[in-house]
């Protein structure tokens, strides 16, 4: 009789944490139920709104390709490189897409400088969407922030995926990471041109990723290599054999049509609202600050001439029918900026749910990823 009172409360106890973690489980399952139907309601067929807009795109590609769902996108930092990911999040989203998510990421599932290897804990992700066992491979997109290294992404992704990034004028990009990561701080200086100067005169970039050939160090250069132009050079021939096509952010309506064409999507699809825009006004940049600039971030600066030259290549090759292609484009992208004057504001929404509005996914890119990753997340 002594031992019964504690079992009745040990298998009490047992029954309530059962049923707590059921309930909560059900109320996240809602959540992405709710949002579900309601997008579908909103939505035709491929999960997009419909647009007055809507035009089939000129140039003839679309006859001869079936759509991309297999990407790696690698994220690199203050290029627009949210506005990109937000488009992916939607895809992906509409279509059940399973994502790389490192797990213990919560807030936005990025990787960034955490070197990943073949032979890395594949539990550090979340697995891919599906009910068997936990897999770690065969994922469809990857836009999180991580250190570009082709072998072992493909280690991750499903064969056949399309390798793609984006890239933004190195002056712009640092000015946009030297404010928005507070690289000025203990830096005395009365405007921010000062401030720069001084920053790149000094050592402080060497203890961060942010400061200096930020995005040739996101595409896999290693710092000691700054100074090398062999190894730049040897790097900037690499990503050109590794990717697919590399954005360029200050063209970039031109730069999604080039996407649209290499992924088959439709102008729908790759409708976007600027994100992570600096509400700040943009410091001028001064002939003697490019110059500096020019010397300090040198390896982005030939990055960026490279692959700027090759999209406008590309362009050049298309002839009428691109230029035919952008102007659709832009049409609706007018109609998304009509519809969604306030965009960049509506990431502060906190989860994508029933109230979410046509501007709220269309902007999402945070929203949309809570819902993701909260889809793809289970015990492995
Ligand atoms: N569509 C489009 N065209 C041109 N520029 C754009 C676009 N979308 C975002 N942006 C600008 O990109 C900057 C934010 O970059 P990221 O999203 O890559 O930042 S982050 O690394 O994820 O924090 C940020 O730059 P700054 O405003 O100069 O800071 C955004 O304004």
């Amino acid at each position: 009789m002594k031992t019964e009172k504690p079992l009745t409360y040990v298998v009490l106890l047992c029954f309530s944490v059962v049923g707590f973690m059921y309930l909560a489980n059900i109320d996240e399952q809602d959540d992405i139920h709710i949002f579900m139907k309601s997008w579908e309601e909103k939505s035709s067929s491929n999960g997009n709104f419909r647009f007055s807009s809507s035009h089939e795109p000129v140039s003839d590609f679309k006859e001869k390709c079936s759509p991309i769902s297999n990407i790696m996108y690698v994220k690199t930092h203050k290029t627009g490189s949210t506005t990109i990911q937000s488009i992916l999040y939607r895809y992906g989203f509409s279509r059940n897409l399973s994502f790389v998510f490192r797990r213990q990421n919560k807030k936005n599932g990025h990787i960034r400088y955490t070197a990943v290897t073949k032979d890395s804990p594949r539990k550090m992700f979340l697995p891919v969407l599906g009910n068997g066992n936990c897999s770690f491979a065969g994922y469809n997109i990857s836009a999180v922030h991580v250190v570009h290294n082709r072998p072992v992404m493909e280690t991750f992704m499903n064969p056949g995926a399309k390798y793609i990034t984006i890239i933004r004028n190195p002056a712009s990009q640092l000015i946009s990471a030297f404010l928005f990561f507070h690289l000025y701080r203990g830096i005395k200086g009365n405007s921010t041109e000062e401030k720069l100067f001084k920053f790149m005169n000094g050592t402080k970039w060497r203890r961060g990723h942010y400061g200096r050939n930020s995005q040739l160090v996101d595409l896999g250069l290693s710092k000691s290599n700054f100074d090398n132009d062999t190894k730049i050079k040897e790097r900037i021939q690499q990503l050109s054999e590794q990717m697919d096509l590399v954005l360029i952010s200050d063209y970039f309506e031109e730069s999604l049509v080039l996407l649209k064409q290499e992924l088959c999507w439709s102008f729908e699809d790759l409708a976007f609202t600027v994100q992570n825009n600096r509400s700040r006004q943009k410091p001028p940049i001064s002939p003697s600050l490019l110059e500096k600039m020019r010397k300090f971030n040198k390896a982005d600066f030939l990055l960026y001439e490279h692959f700027n030259r090759t999209l406008w290549d590309k362009i050049a090759k298309q002839g009428h029918a691109f230029w035919e292609d952008l102007r659709k484009f832009k049409q609706v992208q007018e109609e998304v900026r009509l519809r969604c004057p306030n965009s960049t504001s509506v990431q502060k929404l906190k989860h994508a749910n029933e109230s979410s509005t046509f501007c709220d996914q269309y902007a999402g890119g945070l929203t949309l990823f809570k819902t993701l990753f909260k889809r793809q997340i289970r015990k492995c």
